[in-house]
């Protein structure tokens, strides 16, 4: 079965996918290690630019029939068994992109992605089995327990179990409209 993991940056990918990957028994790939292992992408600036049609052929070539966990929030992209949708209070997300030395850019918009379920709408356009995991004030082996629980029930579609317009207000001052520019 293929898994992917995706949500925006700081929601606990890496984490969480590699923790399951060993409960499970399954591969663990990063999507951009993979994608810079096969050529996939070229560099914009500092940032490798992938191209999701060709990642998600490559992916599905490489590991059709395998059991995998696929990590990386271009992960939706790939066609996946099912894709898991981490979700983090918006705050904690903020916190821990301010504590990676993000620009006051990036962590704009991701904090504002976060908050607008970007990655959440995505996957939902791109694949019918979406589990949405909300990780605020669990362990990552508490994420773990929950998506496997889940998954050994043969629930494969959740989503809509987070609503953070309630903390719009403490986060704005990290978003664009917050930065005086217009
Ligand atoms: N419940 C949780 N699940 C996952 N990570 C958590 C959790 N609670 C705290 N963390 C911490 O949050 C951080 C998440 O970092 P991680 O690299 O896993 O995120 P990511 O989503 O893969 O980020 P990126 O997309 O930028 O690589 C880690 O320091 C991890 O220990």
């Amino acid at each position: 079965m293929i898994i992917a993991v995706t949500g925006t940056p700081g929601v606990g990918k890496t984490t969480v996918s590699r923790l399951l990957s060993e409960k499970l028994g399954y591969e663990y790939v990063g999507v951009k290690e993979f994608a810079r292992e096969k050529g996939i992408g070229e560099m914009v600036g500092d940032e490798l630019e992938i191209d999701v049609d060709e990642l998600a052929e490559a992916m599905l070539r490489e590991f059709h029939g395998r059991d995998v966990v696929i990590d990386g929030h271009l992960s939706h992209f790939v066609p996946a068994d099912v894709v898991i949708v981490l979700r983090a209070d918006p705050r904690l997300v903020a916190e821990r992109l301010m504590e990676r030395g993000y620009s006051r850019e990036k962590l704009a918009e991701n904090v504002e992605a976060e908050l607008v379920d970007v990655i959440l709408v995505e996957a939902l356009e791109e694949n019918e089995n979406v589990l949405e995991i909300d990780t605020t004030g669990k362990t990552p082996g508490e994420v773990v327990e929950e998506i496997s629980e889940l998954l050994e029930r043969g629930i494969k579609r959740r989503f809509g179990i987070v609503d953070w317009s309630g903390v719009y207000d403490e986060v704005l001052p990290y978003l664009r409209l917050g930065s005086g520019r217009m």
